[in-house]
């Protein structure tokens, strides 16, 4: 997600880094389901969304992306987010409040406190109010300090967030493999022997997979590794939840996270998104997941990838 100056850049800038992917190039989208969907269609061969944030939890867009569209978990980052109040004028001219809906709400009490009388707007991105700042002094962005140098404005007010601590959770995605192998052969049939060419306007960047062995986890140990699925009961009854988790307990695999989404069908319907440690490959995961398959409707597996290290 774009504009320069974005927490998904860094996000994206750091990952390329801790996979070594050296000469990658960073395309920059106008908001979530855009970055998100270039992985589908092949525009780019890795997308970096926000997925949750220490403050104010699931970013409901993406797991609903998650839910509706064929891509893979590879990988995940954590950014520690540092808000900054930006502007071009002084405070006392401030009418206008710019920023990504994450961004607000993580400063929601800041800006009750202290800017009772402006007006919030929400903007694709946290760098895109800061651009959009840089035009007008009554303007002001909660973006990051990076976005203030991008855009010629001043750092008002640093840590604005409601909470010292806060963090948003990045995963990077690839096409998933069905996808992945139409659009390497789509690449083969456009490329002549030794000249690049793609003559598909979506394939304007020419670009090619990076080799799988590149990104691929170290499976060392178990919880070195994450895997995350969706999970759907469709009919409500007593105890189904339980049994799901309690093919987990039984194996003692250790859940990092459950968060629900309304299925859009009907009010208190739910998908439920669970992220556990280990692979999907591994076999006590294997058999939890075959266990859970037969009293559920729908699971989706999103992919293993290896969890977060702090550097
Ligand atoms: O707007 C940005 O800079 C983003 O990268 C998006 C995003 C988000 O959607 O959570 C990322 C981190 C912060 O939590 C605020 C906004």
């Amino acid at each position: 997600m774009g504009p320069e100056g974005s927490y998904s850049e860094k996000a994206a800038k750091l990952w390329v880094q801790k996979n070594m992917l050296d000469g990658a190039e960073i395309h920059y989208f106008a908001d979530i389901e855009d970055a998100f969907l270039a992985v589908v269609q092949g525009k780019s061969d890795f997308s970096v969304i926000p997925i949750e944030n220490s403050i104010e939890g699931s970013v409901g867009v993406t797991l609903d992306l998650l839910l509706e569209n064929g891509a893979e978990i590879i990988g995940e980052i954590v950014v520690k987010i540092e808000h900054c109040l930006l502007s071009k004028g002084e405070p006392e001219k401030i009418r206008v409040i710019l920023s990504h809906p994450q961004g607000l709400a993580q400063c929601r009490h800041f800006l009750k406190t202290n800017f009772p009388e402006a007006e919030l707007r929400s903007t694709g991105s946290t760098s895109h109010a800061a651009r959009l700042a840089g035009e007008f002094e009554e303007m002001a962005a909660i973006a990051s300090p990076e976005a203030a140098e991008c855009y010629g404005l001043k750092v008002l007010l640093s840590n604005v967030q409601d909470r010292k601590e806060n963090y948003t959770r990045f995963i990077v995605l690839r096409a998933s493999e069905t996808n992945r192998v139409q659009q390497v052969s789509f690449i083969a049939e456009n490329k002549s022997d030794n000249v690049k060419s793609y003559s598909s306007s979506e394939q304007e960047s020419g670009h090619e997979f990076y080799p799988e062995s590149k990104i691929e986890p170290d499976n060392s140990s178990l919880s070195a590794c994450k895997t995350s699925i969706i999970v759907y009961l469709e009919k409500d009854r007593p105890g189904a939840l339980y049994e799901i988790l309690g093919a987990f307990a039984k194996s003692r695999i250790n859940l990092t996270r459950i968060e629900s989404r309304p299925s859009k069908k009907e009010l208190g319907d739910y998908y439920f998104y669970i992220d556990f440690e280990g692979r999907a490959s591994d076999p006590l995961i294997k058999n939890a997941l075959k266990e859970i398959k037969n009293k559920i409707h729908t699971l989706k597996i999103l992919g293993s990838y290896p969890a977060f290290k702090k550097p």
